[in-house]
């Protein structure tokens, strides 16, 4: 159903509470993609059909075929794009690409490389970044901004709901140009950015139980959709780890799953209101063959200056907390989930 302000939501899919992703289109006849919309970066990426057979990564995913598109520009120019973990390379190609129905002319890569990992774990086929011009790789305008500069929205924002709960239906919504209020109770308090051009905004600390333990003088945060979980500084998170009794194994903090009813809420002081998250939001429960396996969604994650130390508040807590990116006023704004 088209909604007043000329967009759509776009339902999103939840797998596992770890990747959240949804559809677009590119190309006429539309070719469609499934791709991670992650305020953390601002580039459009999918698979390409030219994408060499030796990255599995790549050949396991919807792959755009420009020879199949009759509104295809050639580019051509090279790209690569870096992450915590992964890297992509690639060439730019432009054509028409519709994000909840809005079709806007997009220079986009096509990836024709995938590192293995984590790309062969991905159930999503590429990444639209919904973060700001500045950081946008080879100063390419990205998707939100050609979608503002076409007057459709009612308000220049965008707005995440990530579900809970894998068998929720859907897994999460995308609405371009205001809030969806089936998805949140009373009102948003919002934050501004830590500088215009970043989703980061200044956290004025991080407790545990009762005593503030974290960032007592403050530090940056960036409010990441394309981030599984919560990472800090290595040491405070660590800290705060062993505060709740987790052990941490290769893959990341694990505690006993009978200890976690008993488990403290972590607290994360934003503008002036205080986000708790709770047992139920941070421990991710699995039921394995060999017993029940109880992992802290939380991990260490040193990102050097200038942009770090920094903390990254992902997937769950922006399930916790809907989120509103403001980009006519340069703020962020939370409200319960429901
Ligand atoms: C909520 O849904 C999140 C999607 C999953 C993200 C992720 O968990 C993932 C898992 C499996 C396969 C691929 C990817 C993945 C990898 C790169 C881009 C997008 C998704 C990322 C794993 C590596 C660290 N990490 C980031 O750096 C992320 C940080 C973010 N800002 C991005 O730029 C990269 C998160």
């Amino acid at each position: 159903e088209d909604t007043s302000n000329g967009t759509v939501p776009t339902p999103l899919t939840n797998y596992l509470d770890t990747q959240y992703f949804g559809e677009i289109s590119i190309g006429s006849p539309a070719q469609t993609f499934n791709v991670v919309f992650d305020t953390g970066s601002a580039n459009l990426w999918v698979p390409s059909q030219s994408c060499s057979p030796f990255s599995t990564a790549c050949f396991t995913h919807n792959r755009y075929d420009a020879s199949r598109s009759q509104t295809y520009v050639e580019n051509g120019t090279g790209f690569s794009i870096q992450y915590a973990s992964g890297n992509v390379r690639g060439f730019l190609s432009e054509d028409v690409v519709v994000v909840g129905g809005i079709p806007v002319v997009q220079v986009f890569a096509e990836a024709t490389f995938l590192s293995a990992m984590p790309f062969i774990f991905a159930k999503f086929d590429g990444v639209l970044g919904m973060g700001y011009p500045k950081v946008a790789i080879d100063g390419i305008t990205p998707v939100f901004d050609r979608i503002m500069s076409q007057h459709v929205l009612k308000e220049e924002v965008f707005s995440i709901y990530y579900s809970r709960d894998p068998k929720h239906l859907p897994g999460g919504e995308l609405v371009l140009g205001g809030t969806d209020p089936n998805y949140y109770t009373g009102t948003f308090n919002y934050v501004d950015t830590k500088q215009t051009g970043t989703w980061e905004v200044i956290m004025k600390g991080v407790s545990v139980g009762s005593e503030m333990t974290f960032c007592v003088a403050g530090c940056t945060a960036v409010i990441d959709t394309g981030s599984s979980y919560i990472t800090g500084p290595a040491s405070s998170v660590a800290l705060l780890m062993k505060t709740i009794g987790a052990e941490q194994d290769e893959s990341g903090y694990k505690v006993s799953c009978d200890t976690v009813l008993n488990l403290p809420s972590v607290t994360f002081h934003l503008g002036g209101k205080e986000y708790s998250l709770t047992h139920e939001d941070y421990i991710l429960w699995q039921s394995q063959m060999e017993g029940d396996v109880c992992t802290v969604t939380f991990r260490g994650l040193d990102v050097p200056p200038p942009t770090g130390p920094i903390w990254i508040l992902g997937a769950n807590f922006i399930a916790r907390y809907y989120t509103e990116f403001d980009r006519r006023n340069n703020r962020i704004g939370f409200a319960t989930a429901v």
